[in-house]
C-alpha cells in the first residue's frame, strides 16, 4: 500500500483525542471541527465526559456520524469500583457512544486480578450496546505475562476493545505490547478489537502498527470496528501526507 493510501487508512482509524487538564468547550469544539477533513472523517473523538454535550451538539448540528468516546477510572486505574462504575454511568447518560475505562493495572501488578475482572464486567453491563474499551496500561505492566493476563481478563469480562495506554505514562503504545495483545485476541478467537494509544504521531509510525496487525490478524480485520489509533496529533501528519506536504519521515507503507 502506498503512503497516501496508508494515510487514508489511518485517518479512518483515528480516535481524535484531547484529554488535557486545560481543555475547554472551545478547545473541544475546535477538535470536533477537525474531525471532518476533505478526505473523510475520523471514526471518533475521545474527550473528557464534561465535554460530551458540546461534541454531541456539534456532530448532530453538522449531521456527522463521528462517535464520542470518553474515559473513566482515568488515568490511574484505581480500585474503587463504585467510582469507576459511577463515572461510566455518567458517561453513558451524557451520551457517550464509547467508554475507555482504565483497568486497575496496579492492583494486577500487586497480584489482585479479581478487581479488574469485576470492574470490566460491571462496566460492560453499564455500557450495554455502547462500546467498552479497556485500557490495560501496557507500558506500566511491562511484563509480557501481565500484559497477557490483563488482556485475557478484559476480553473474558466483556471488553469490546483492549487498548494499550492512557497516553499519561512514560511508556505508551509499543509494537511489543501490540503483538502480545493481538495474539491474545486471536488465541481466544475473540470479536474484541484493539486500540493503540499514546505517542503515535506520524504516518510512518502508524504504518508499523498496521503492518503488524495485518500480519497477525489479516488486512481485512483492520477497520474502525476492530482497530483504532488513540492520538492527539497523528491527524496533522495524515493531512500533510494527503495534501502532498509529505512530512512523514519516511516512505513506509504496508
Ligand atoms: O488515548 C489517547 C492518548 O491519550 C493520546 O495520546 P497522544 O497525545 O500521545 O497522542
Amino acid at each position: 500500500m502506498d503512503l497516501k493510501r496508508t494515510a487514508l487508512t489511518t485517518l479512518r482509524l483515528i480516535d481524535l483525542t484531547s484529554l488535557n487538564d486545560n481543555d475547554t468547550p472551545g478547545v473541544i469544539l475546535n477538535l470536533c471541527k477537525q474531525a471532518k477533513t476533505p478526505f473523510g472523517h475520523v471514526p471518533a473523538v475521545c474527550i473528557y465526559r464534561q465535554f460530551i454535550p458540546v461534541a454531541k451538539d456539534y456532530f448532530v448540528a453538522n449531521k456527522l456520524d463521528v462517535k464520542i468516546a470518553t474515559v473513566t477510572n482515568f488515568p490511574h486505574g484505581g480500585i474503587d469500583k463504585y467510582l469507576a462504575i459511577k463515572e461510566t454511568e455518567e458517561a453513558i447518560k451524557l451520551g457517550a457512544d464509547e467508554v475507555d475505562i482504565v483497568f486497575p493495572y496496579q492492583a494486577l501488578m500487586a497480584g489482585d486480578s479479581a478487581i479488574g475482572a469485576e470492574i470490566v464486567k460491571k462496566a460492560k453491563e453499564t455500557c450495554g450496546d455502547k462500546v467498552l474499551k479497556v485500557i490495560i496500561e501496557s507500558g506500566e505492566l511491562i511484563k509480557p505475562e501481565l500484559i497477557r493476563e490483563a488482556s485475557i481478563i478484559s476480553i473474558e469480562n466483556g471488553a469490546d476493545f483492549i487498548k494499550t495506554s492512557t497516553g499519561k505514562v512514560p511508556v505508551n503504545a509499543t509494537l511489543e505490547a501490540t503483538e502480545i495483545m493481538l495474539k491474545v485476541i486471536k488465541e481466544l478467537n475473540s470479536k474484541c478489537g484493539f486500540k493503540a494509544a499514546g505517542g503515535i504521531r506520524r504516518v510512518s509510525e502508524a504504518v508499523e502498527y498496521l503492518k503488524l496487525t495485518a500480519e497477525i490478524m489479516s488486512e481485512d480485520w483492520i477497520s474502525s470496528d476492530k482497530f483504532r489509533f488513540g492520538a492527539s496529533s497523528l491527524l496533522g501528519d495524515v493531512l500533510d501526507v494527503l495534501n502532498d506536504r509529505q512530512s512523514s519521515t519516511d516512505n513506509s507503507a504496508y
